[in-house]
C-alpha cells in the first residue's frame, strides 16, 4: 500500500526551479531513501511534502490509517503534523538541561498545549504515568533507556538521533522523516542508528522516509532508493540497482 505519493510536484524560487516534475512514492511499511548532491532538491521536496512550501505546480496525497487516500497539498505543517507525518526536527528542539525522559514527555505535553515549566510544576497523576509508561516502552525501542535520567547535553552525537527519533515516536508518527539522520555521526554509531531505524521499521510498522548523504551507509539499510539531481528524479529502484545506475555514477563520481 502506498502511505504518500507527489505526483508532478514543481516548485520555483523566482526564476529557479528547485523541483521539476517531482514523483515519488513512499510504500507503507518500508524505509525510503532519497539521495542526491548538495542542491539537487531533496530538502525541498520533505518541506513541500511537510506543508513549508506550496507547490506551484504537482499534488500531495496521503493514505490516512482508514485507508482513505487524501490530497494534503498546501496544507499548514501542524496540520500535516497532526495527521500522523512528522519530520524531526519539526518537533521543537531538544531541550538540552531536560533529562531524556523529561524531552520525551515534553513532546506529549506540548500535543495537550500546556506549558512544559507548567506541566513540570504540576504534580504527577495517572495521565503523567501513562505517559511516562509509553515514553519508557519508545526509550527502550531506540536503546536509550539507560540514559532516561541523564541530561539531553550529555548524549554523544549518535544518541542526540535516537532522542529525536524517540520523540516522534511519542509525537505518534505514522512517516517518520529523518533528514539527515547521520550527519556528524561517527561510523559505528551511524550503523546503530540504523539499525535502530530498521527494528522500529518492522517491530511498530513505521515508515521511514530518509534523507542522507553518506549512501555507503545508508544503502545497507533502506528498502527503496529515490535519486535526485538538478530537482528532478534520476533513478530508483531497490539499493543495488541504484547504485549502479549509470546516471546515478555520473552524478556521484563525475562518470
Ligand atoms: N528558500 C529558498 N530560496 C531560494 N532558493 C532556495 C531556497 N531553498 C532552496 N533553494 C535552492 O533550491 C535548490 C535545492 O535546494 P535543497 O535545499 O532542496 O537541496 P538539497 O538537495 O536538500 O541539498 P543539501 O544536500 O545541500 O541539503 C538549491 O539550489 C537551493 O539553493
Amino acid at each position: 500500500m502506498v502511505l504518500l505519493v507527489t505526483k508532478g510536484i514543481v516548485k520555483q524560487f523566482g526564476a529557479f526551479r528547485a523541483l521539476d516534475g517531482v514523483d515519488v512514492e513512499i510504500e507503507k511499511g518500508r524505509v525510503t531513501l532519497i539521495i542526491g548532491p548538495n542542491g539537487s532538491g531533496k530538502t525541498t521536496l520533505v518541506n513541500v511534502i511537510t506543508g513549508v512550501y506550496k507547490p506551484e505546480a504537482g499534488r500531495v496525497f496521503y493514505t490516512k490509517p482508514d485507508g482513505k487516500m487524501i490530497d494534503i497539498t498546501g496544507w499548514p505543517p501542524h496540520k500535516i503534523f497532526e495527521i500522523g507525518i512528522v519530520r524531526t526536527f519539526q518537533i521543537p528542539q531538544i531541550f538540552q538541561k531536560l533529562t531524556v525522559l523529561e524531552n520525551l514527555l515534553a513532546v506529549a505535553r506540548g500535543q495537550r498545549g500546556e506549558s512544559v515549566i507548567s506541566a513540570l510544576l504540576k504534580n504527577w497523576v495517572k495521565e503523567e504515568e501513562e505517559l511516562a509508561r509509553r515514553a519508557f516502552g519508545i526509550l527502550k525501542a531506540v536503546r536509550l533507556i539507560d540514559k532516561w535520567d541523564v541530561p539531553a547535553y550529555l548524549l554523544s552525537a549518535g544518541e542526540m538521533k535516537l532522542l529525536e527519533l524517540a520523540r516522534a515516536l511519542m509525537a505518534g508518527a505514522n512517516l517518520i522523516i529523518l533528514d539527515e539522520p547521520i550527519a556528524g555521526v561517527p561510523v559505528d554509531q551511524a550503523h546503530e542508528v540504523f539499525k535502530i531505524v530498521r527494528d522500529i521499521n518492522k517491530q511498530q510498522n513505521v515508515t521511514f522516509l530518509v534523507i542522507e548523504h553518506r549512501i555507503d551507509i545508508a544503502f545497507k539499510y533502506v528498502d527503496y532508493v529515490y535519486a535526485m539531481a538538478s530537482g528532478k528524479v534520476i533513478a530508483k529502484g531497490l539499493p543495488e540497482e541504484v547504485a549502479n545506475d549509470p546516471k546515478v555514477k555520473e552524478v556521484y563520481i563525475g562518470g
